[in-house]
């Protein structure tokens, strides 16, 4: 009904300017957009389930996310592709699996500090009925 709209509306709300915090973060620059193909070309022989800040947003517009969990699992999928693509002990790669554990920390820090439990509760609820 009309109150089940509006919370997921805050919650999209919420979602975007977490979001859009993340992306206009410099050390997140990597994860803002997909892997291009073209450049990375064993990109998906590795990575099975790509993520990237742009699909992400383009997912809380197409209304995907009932939950912050359901957001959290797909940011938390950028982190894990990105230690999984780059294992190496050489500097790149050291610096890129630095930068995916500061943006999946730093999503954390946000969640924990600005989302109400009960808010959330409320999202799972919806979720639940659905
Ligand atoms: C988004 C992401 O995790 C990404 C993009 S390029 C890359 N890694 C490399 O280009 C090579 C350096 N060792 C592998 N990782």
């Amino acid at each position: 009904e009309q109150q089940e709209e509006d919370t997921l509306r805050e919650l999209r709300l919420f979602l975007r300017c977490v979001t859009d915090r993340l992306i206009l973060d410099r050390r997140f620059k990597a994860f803002s957009k997909p892997v291009d193909k073209e450049q990375v070309p064993d990109y998906l022989t590795v990575v099975r389930h790509p993520m990237d800040l742009s699909t992400v947003l383009s997912k809380i517009d197409r209304q995907k996310y009932i939950t912050v969990r359901e957001y959290l699992h797909d940011v938390d999928q950028i982190w894990e592709n990105a230690l999984e693509y780059n294992p190496e002990d050489d500097p790149y790669d050291r610096q890129i699996r630095h930068r995916a554990c500061a943006l999946k920390d730093t999503v954390h820090a946000i969640i924990k500090d600005e989302l109400k439990e009960d808010f959330e509760r409320s999202c799972e609820q919806i979720k639940e009925t659905r």
